[in-house]
């Protein structure tokens, strides 16, 4: 089942064509059965066929074997169970408090400074949205570094496509979260943890001001003057800015998706923009929306929630 070469950008005719695998991407090997992740046998003999066809959000987006989220998650539950929608959840639920508090932290702390005003003044002397969209992307920023190890594991374990815990299967190339991290720390040391790190700050660093600013300009519009949010405009609002916030960012959450995937004995991309110009001349515009659905779908209950456990943190601790 061998994929579309891709010639990264001003190169037409690598040394050693690489390809889009079902883990992302792959050099050709002579032995398949010792790196699954780069098998390019014929599709009718190869045992690993069925295990290429299962998939997540981060393979819709890494992947070209999908066509799109049904097909991708039929084959998910097919090849892996249930098991495989949760493949590399550990890490990002383990990272999700430290995360939301970098973001939310530096959020308000640099409005109180841009605004010199508390959270409790801020409903009777409302920020500008200058100064909401400067602390957002003040707090997309510095969120991303430290989201960019967490992201990562997040991204090569989702990509694995070895059913979980089952005897006699193939041998995963990361056995978990813990020794993914080991192990592109002894390959790549400490930069390979924050592989992908430029376009998850490109992501996240527009984007988070989109989202405060979505947040607040509808809570403005539903809430009478100096008073605070009911908790439905809350989950309303926080819901609409995860939406707005991940339509925004998606494009770019499949660069640095498919960057995150580019290890460093199968370099396929030279960076951001090679990976934005080699992904259009392959899949053409419609790339940059893949997984657009699952994302925003998933966005709305998150958000909603997050704001609401924000606002009402604030308030009984503010
Ligand atoms: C990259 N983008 C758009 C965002 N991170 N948006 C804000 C939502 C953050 C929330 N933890 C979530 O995962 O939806």
């Amino acid at each position: 089942m061998i994929k579309t070469p891709i010639f990264p950008l001003g190169r037409r005719k690598p040394r050693q064509a690489v390809f889009l695998t079902h883990t992302g991407v792959g050099e050709v090997v002579n032995n398949p059965g010792e790196n699954s992740q780069a098998c390019f046998c014929k599709p009718r003999q190869c045992r690993w066929r069925s295990l290429w066809l299962a998939g997540s959000l981060v393979r819709l987006q890494t992947q070209t074997t999908y066509r799109g989220i049904v097909d991708c998650m039929v084959k998910i539950y097919r090849h892996e169970s249930l098991l495989g929608f949760f493949k590399g959840m550990s890490f990002p639920i383990a990272s999700i408090a430290v995360v939301n508090s970098v973001l939310f932290g530096v959020y308000s702390n640099t409005l109180l400074v841009l605004t010199a005003t508390s959270h409790q003044e801020r409903r009777a002397q409302p920020p500008s949205y200058t100064h909401i969209f400067l602390a957002g992307c003040t707090g997309g920023f510095l969120q991303a570094y430290c989201l960019a190890p967490f992201d990562l594991i997040k991204v090569r374990l989702q990509n694995q496509t070895e059913p979980m815990a089952q005897p006699g299967s193939p041998q995963p190339q990361y056995r978990g979260p813990v020794h993914c991290a080991a192990s592109i720390f002894r390959e790549e040391g400490y930069r390979g943890l924050f592989r992908g790190a430029w376009a998850l700050m490109l992501r996240d660093t527009p984007t988070m001001g989109i989202y405060f600013i979505t947040y607040e300009g509808l809570c403005r519009q539903y809430t009478p003057e100096g008073q605070n949010p009911s908790s439905a405009t809350v989950l309303v609002a926080g819901g609409f800015a995860g939406i707005a916030s991940w339509v925004a960012a998606t494009p770019l959450d499949v660069i640095k998706s498919r960057m995150q995937m580019d290890g460093l004995r199968r370099r396929v991309y030279q960076g951001v923009l090679d990976c934005m110009v080699s992904s259009v001349r392959q899949e053409g515009l419609g790339v940059f929306f893949r997984g657009v659905t699952i994302n925003s779908a998933r966005a709305f209950p998150v958000n909603a929630v997050t704001f609401l456990s924000y606002e009402y943190l604030l308030r009984w601790w503010g």
